[in-house]
């Protein structure tokens, strides 16, 4: 520090995900690396789910030790008896943009000291358009695949081409080749789930398109994703939008970073769910590898007939599952009902466990897991590749179904089931992932654990991919 000058105040950075469990998970993750760089950080979480981190994710003790770091809360618009879930999850959206955008503009203008910088969730227009009213750098992030993000830019195209929409299921098996870097492999059916719509001028379908392109107009975009994985794709990005930090996969970044701040390396928890640990010291007693981890993420809702047909393909398996059903994710009467067949709560006493919400990083890195059942969330499939699980996937809605796409066809990490919900394709996929095909899978997939690992270690891309970012947002605070 040269004599007489004084420090710069530490800029003041507010970070606003997307109030749903896997976007808060990863960038209340950003949010500490940011911290643990210096920076003064201010996390807006919604009041329903801050209430819920208050109670499950030991928020906000856990970030006394940085200074300045503080939680504000803002209302997402929904009523707090909304299930945020299912069917009715997109309802945020328009929620939002009535409801939360004057609320945000009015705590901007508000804030002491001011924010120098806004890291706001892409998807979120309102943030984006708040931001350039007051005058207020901002950089996007995204919690979501290259992938997707990329499919999203090309929704226009896609239309302009006359590929989309998608007529009817007969049509589903119809290359598209309006993506530029998708066209070998991509079919109408691996497109977000929302490009099914059967007219163009739905609006959640031409949101996706427009607010993609408007986010590339932010300073930067900061992408949950890392070079070696999606880097065909990300040059098509980077030819629309120059600045990509791509600093993933966060969660293996984080334990680098901290171990490298604290000696030791440790995970971040942030749980909307009260986490069911008894899981732990039962997969304690399972042999290596041979449990199948199943989960279907913070969002997804099933009929009581999708939930007996995994259910009846498990047990018939005879493989060992862990299985992750949260309290709200079955629709009908429920699960587990005195009527349940006497085969599964045998199969399931025998071989199985279940539970509510699990800690689903270190249940992935447990030595017994050796195939995961997903919905192809981004944040549980980056969380695979990070652990080298391979994985069967059973996408149920937005950037799913073009998650599995890749896993299965382009990184061969394990299995694309999408589309199919039978007890005998379950059966017969579960044995190919964890019995007949396990050694070319456990292969690749450790090869990508690997170089994941590499990317976020010191010096490598997305490492320095956030030293970049930090220096960019010092500099366009001053
Ligand atoms: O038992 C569990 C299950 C899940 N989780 C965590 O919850 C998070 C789930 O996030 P995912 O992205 O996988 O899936 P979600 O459905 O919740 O996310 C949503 O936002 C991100 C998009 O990619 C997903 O498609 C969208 O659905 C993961 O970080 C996972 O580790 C637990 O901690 N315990």
């Amino acid at each position: 520090m040269e004599p007489g000058k004084s420090q710069a105040p530490s800029p003041h950075i507010l970070i606003f995900p997307l109030p749903i469990q896997g976007p808060v998970n990863a960038m209340l993750k950003l949010a500490e690396l940011c911290a643990t760089a210096g920076l003064k950080v201010t996390f807006l979480n919604s009041e329903y789910n801050h209430s819920r981190l208050v109670r499950f994710a030991n928020i906000p003790s856990r970030f006394d030790k940085y200074p300045g770091f503080e939680f504000r809360t803002i209302s997402d618009g929904l009523p707090g008896d909304h299930s945020r879930s299912g069917n009715r999850f997109m309802e945020i959206f328009e929620a939002m943009n009535i409801r939360t955008k004057p609320l945000l503009k009015d705590m901007l203008v508000e804030m002491i000291p001011p924010v120098d910088c806004i890291i706001g969730d892409g998807i979120l227009e309102f943030v984006l358009d708040v931001a350039n009213e007051l005058g207020i750098p901002i950089i996007n992030c995204r919690t979501i695949g290259a992938c997707f993000l990329w499919s999203n830019y090309s929704i226009p195209d896609m239309i302009e081409a006359g590929e989309l929409p998608i007529k009817g299921s007969e049509d589903m098996d119809r290359p598209i080749t309006a993506v530029p870097g998708m066209e070998k492999f991509l079919r109408c059916r691996d497109l977000p789930s929302f490009c099914r719509a059967s007219n163009m001028s739905d609006s959640t379908l031409l949101r996706y398109g427009t607010v993609t392109r408007k986010s590339f107009t932010a300073s930067g975009v900061i992408l949950n994703t890392f070079e070696e994985l999606e880097g065909p794709i990300l040059s098509q990005i980077r030819s629309k939008c120059p600045n990509v930090y791509t600093i993933g996969p966060l969660n293996e970044h984080f334990k680098t970073r901290m171990s490298l701040e604290n000696g030791v390396s440790s995970q971040s928890s942030n749980y909307f769910w009260e986490v069911d640990r008894s899981c732990m010291s039962w997969l304690d007693r399972q042999p290596n590898q041979s449990v199948v981890y199943v989960s279907f993420g913070s969002i997804a809702v099933m009929s009581d007939e999708q939930i007996m047909e995994f259910w009846h393909g498990l047990v018939n398996s005879k493989r060992r599952f862990l299985w992750v059903v949260r309290p709200d994710s079955v629709a009908g009467k429920g699960f587990q009902g005195e009527d349940t067949p006497k085969e599964l709560v045998e199969g399931t006493k025998d071989r199985g466990y279940i539970v509510g919400w699990a800690a689903q990083e270190e249940v992935l890195s447990h030595r017994a897991v050796g195939g995961f059942l997903t919905h192809s969330g981004w944040n549980s499939t980056m969380e695979s590749i990070v652990a080298g699980v391979p994985m069967l996937c059973w996408p149920y809605f937005a950037d799913q179904q073009l998650n599995s796409r890749f896993v299965g066809e382009v990184w061969k990490l394990g299995i694309d089931m999408k589309d199919v919900c039978d007890r005998k394709v379950v059966e017969k996929m579960v044995n190919d992932l964890m019995v007949e095909r396990k050694d070319e899978f456990v292969k690749s997939a450790a090869a990508m654990a690997s170089l994941a690992k590499d990317c976020v270690s010191v010096g490598g891309p997305s490492y320095c991919n956030f030293d970049r970012l930090i220096e960019d947002i010092k500099t366009i605070s001053l």
